[in-house]
């Protein structure tokens, strides 16, 4: 039975005149790792913690292992981790009698030594949680979310200022958690992150889902071609040589060099003939196009696409 783990539809979430949220809609599977994805500001956090019943929606439903996160925090509570962004844990709290505690709210925890182990935290188990480095809260806070063996799990930018072994160790973990039969729930902005973890991914944006599908779904499997050059060429001529529905891009790149990326409408038309075109294009005009290569587009591409490059003031 396709039962989701989670099922958001057209969550509204307001704090006073901000809405942080407006109509998002998305669902979980069990098994099954979904990240969510956005700028800052998007709106994720607010989505997850209406998700965990730390915050009451305005509008929309949210069920959760089939149940209210709000009237049925009880019955959820032992089956689902959270991960919250700022720890949860209470700053004078020993790292290993943290651990313990949680461990023994769960009938078949995962043992509290073995996990402090795999998280490298042995070392600091005697430490209170405000003398642990982030890294050492974060990886403690990860191992709080997941000693219980939940069902369901919520990981609040599980990997935001990791080391890259700590980074490692939590992507295995997340892994472990899904092969289990696990659903995990992670917001990231890390694209490596979402393409390498995510079964299913939801891009937010402004408080909605701008797109979702698998990695591979969204980054389309399009290639696009790339190249540089010391002085501008002339994009329009070029655009004319190639076949209708190409797209050429350019920015300004290291020491001042003119880059180029040429997309087309229809991913079959990028192939070895395109290429060909474009190199003739270049011969005839006397364009020397240095770094030339064809790629694939990556899900940053995509999200840069749908989310834009400002930055935002939030
Ligand atoms: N407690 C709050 N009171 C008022 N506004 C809030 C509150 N929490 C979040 N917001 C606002 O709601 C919007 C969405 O914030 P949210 O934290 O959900 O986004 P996010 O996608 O998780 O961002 P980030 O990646 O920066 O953590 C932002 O404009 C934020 O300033």
């Amino acid at each position: 039975m396709d039962t989701a783990a989670v099922e958001v539809v057209d969550l509204v979430k307001r704090y006073g005149a901000t809405t942080a949220v407006s109509g998002l809609t998305f669902r979980a599977r069990r098994g099954a790792v979904t990240a969510l994805l956005g700028p800052n500001g998007a709106g994720k956090t607010s989505t997850i913690e209406v998700c965990e019943g730390f915050r009451r929606a305005d509008g929309g439903s949210v069920r959760v292992l089939g149940l209210d996160p709000a009237a049925d925090a009880a019955a959820l509570k032992p089956r689902v981790g959270v991960m919250p962004q700022s720890g949860g844990v209470p700053t004078g709290a020993r790292a290993a009698e943290w651990l313990r505690l949680m461990a023994s709210f769960h009938a078949t925890p995962v043992p509290p030594d073995l996990l402090l182990e795999r998280m490298g935290l042995t070392s600091v188990s005697r430490t209170p949680f405000r003398r642990l480095s982030g890294g050492q809260q974060q990886r403690l806070s990860l191992a709080c979310a997941v000693v219980g063996r939940p069902e369901l799990v919520f990981l609040d930018e599980p990997t935001a200022g990791l080391d890259p072994q700590a980074r490692m160790a939590t992507w295995d973990l997340v892994a472990e958690l899904r092969e289990a039969g696990a659903a995990v729930i992670l917001t990231t902005h890390h694209m490596e992150e979402a393409e390498r973890l995510a079964d299913h991914v939801v891009i937010i944006d402004r408080g909605a889902v701008v797109a979702e599908g698998t990695p591979a779904d969204l980054a389309g499997g399009r290639r696009e071609v790339c190249f540089s050059t010391a002085a501008p060429v002339d994009t329009g001529a070029l655009r004319d040589a190639l076949p209708a529905g190409s797209r050429i891009s350019s920015a300004r790149g290291a020491g001042g060099r003119h880059e180029y990326v040429i997309g087309t409408d229809d991913p079959a038309a990028l192939g070895p003939e395109f290429l060909a075109t474009v190199t003739a294009w270049c011969a005839s005009a006397g364009v020397l196009a240095e770094d030339l290569r064809v790629r694939r587009r990556t899900l940053e591409d995509v999200f840069l696409e749908l989310t834009g490059r400002e930055l935002r003031e939030s």
